[in-house]
């Protein structure tokens, strides 16, 4: 992932604190190098770690609790009203914990979350070892924990002060939810406070056909057209989604640099549309690769949707080259890593980067042979095939065993949050 050191063979990295500071032929860094201690690579690929650009962790205890739905159906008819019924902190403690046991699972490495008490998600990503753009929602209608825009977007605007620059692994953000549910001089309040705390914004941008009707109709434009208006497209925006696009929108994002993240699994399960992505990546723009929540997709695989990307734009296209393997690792790597403005020190190995890595297994019987290795990692491996996940030089998880989370009191405290969901989900099916 690093466009210009070729792909290494029998190669070695070394790792200092939590950078990289060494990479090469294995014969040479044995010689310069006495480790402490040394992790086999043997029948295994490095990566640097996979970058989920867009999701809202908690919403794992919501997997597989509504489907086959459109987006508005799916968010105003089912999902707020059980947020407004569930989501408490320790709810968000217990689902972040178990999307964090799934990412370490699964080679992903960072992520940018979007969901309510970021306190409690913070909490996680420290304990947990992960690394995580953590952004604090705010939004015109009630959710939990607030009555609407005015204490949402204080409490918002507290989380960043307090988690700017104080912690290597965790990046505070602004989340204003998406152009439909947050007015336009709230999103300018949301632009004026990042820009003069330098703060990322992360929100949802032209994800469905319903917003860019709402959108035409209120304001005679498009969303992204209409957000760049406002003044978001000066600010370091990571927005998700970016389904519904014309070619102007896709100058402008261009030329903002705002990164876009692609989620297709979401965007398919939902009826969403499809993303523009290879004229995105033909204009320059970076973009990344996301899962979303659980509600909709229904797992955090980044590996699934390496694999959806890869598969979705050459059926939309009708073009076998559209999308090629080698761009869709890119995606989750080095171009999700810009798309979420860290591109500096994440995405690639490579000597002063970040030691974010993962070893994935290229041995088992079933997936040989192996000649081209970003086409297996595209169109044959999976997340089981993750055995090492490194986080700023710390090993998360090793031969398959997640160091940093305890699992038997996570399935404990899993059982008991979905127990009182499934009574909900019953009651609810009995009175329809
Ligand atoms: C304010 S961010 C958290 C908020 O977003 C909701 N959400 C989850 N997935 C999506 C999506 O694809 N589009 C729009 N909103 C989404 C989530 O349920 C929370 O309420
Ligand atoms: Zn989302």
């Amino acid at each position: 992932m690093n466009p210009e050191q070729p792909e290494l063979r029998d190669a070695a990295v070394v790792v200092r604190g939590d950078r990289i500071v060494a990479l090469g032929p294995r014969a040479d860094i044995d010689r310069q190098y006495n480790a402490a201690r040394t992790i086999p690579g043997d029948g295994r690929v490095l990566l640097p770690g996979l970058i989920n650009g867009h999701t809202h962790t908690a919403m794992t205890l919501f997997r597989g609790m509504v489907d086959d739905l459109d987006l508005m159906t799916w968010l105003n008819h089912y999902v707020f009203p059980m947020e407004a019924r569930f989501v408490t902190p320790e709810f968000v403690r217990t689902g972040t914990e178990l999307a964090c046991w799934e990412m370490i699972r699964g080679g992903t490495t960072t992520f940018v979350d979007m969901y309510f008490y970021p306190d409690e998600i913070a909490g996680v990503v420290d304990r947990c070892g992960l690394r995580a753009v953590v952004a604090s929602p705010h939004i015109d209608y009630p959710s939990p924990g607030f009555a609407g825009w005015e204490d949402s977007f204080a409490a918002a605007t507290d989380f960043v002060s307090r988690w700017q620059d104080r912690h290597p692994r965790i990046t505070p953000a602004f989340a204003p939810h998406a152009p439909y549910t947050v007015a336009p001089a709230h999103l300018q309040a949301t632009v004026e406070k990042a820009l003069a705390m330098d703060a990322v914004i992360s929100m949802h941008l032209a994800e469905a056909p319903a917003e860019s009707a709402y959108i035409e109709e209120n304001f005679a434009t498009t969303p992204v057209r209409h957000v760049a208006g406002l003044g978001l497209y000066d600010t370091r925006l990571i927005a998700a989604h970016m389904v519904q696009l014309d070619a102007e929108d896709i100058a402008l994002t261009a030329a903002a640099r705002v990164g876009a993240v692609h989620n297709p699994t979401s965007n398919m399960k939902l009826g969403a549309g499809v993303s523009p992505v290879p004229a995105m990546l033909a204009a320059g723009v970076n973009v990344g690769l996301g899962t979303d929540g659980a509600a909709s997709n229904n797992d955090l695989d980044m590996w699934d949707e390496i694999r959806m990307a890869a598969l979705l734009h050459k059926m939309a296209s009708g073009d076998p080259t559209a999308l090629p393997a080698g761009q869709a690792l890119a995606m989750a790597t080095r171009l999700g890593a810009a798309a979420i403005h860290m591109g500096d020190r994440i995405g690639r190995l490579q000597v002063g980067m970040q030691a974010d890595m993962i070893q994935l297994d290229v041995t088992r019987t079933h997936q040989l042979p192996l000649y081209d290795v970003s086409s297996h990692l595209v169109y044959v491996l999976g997340s089981e095939n993750v055995q090492t996940t490194i986080v700023a030089g710390q090993v998360l998880m090793q031969d398959r065993e997640v160091l940093t989370l305890d699992e038997s009191a996570l399935r404990a405290s899993v059982h008991k949050a979905s127990n009182a969901i499934r009574r909900a989900l019953d009651e609810q099916q009995e009175n329809e």
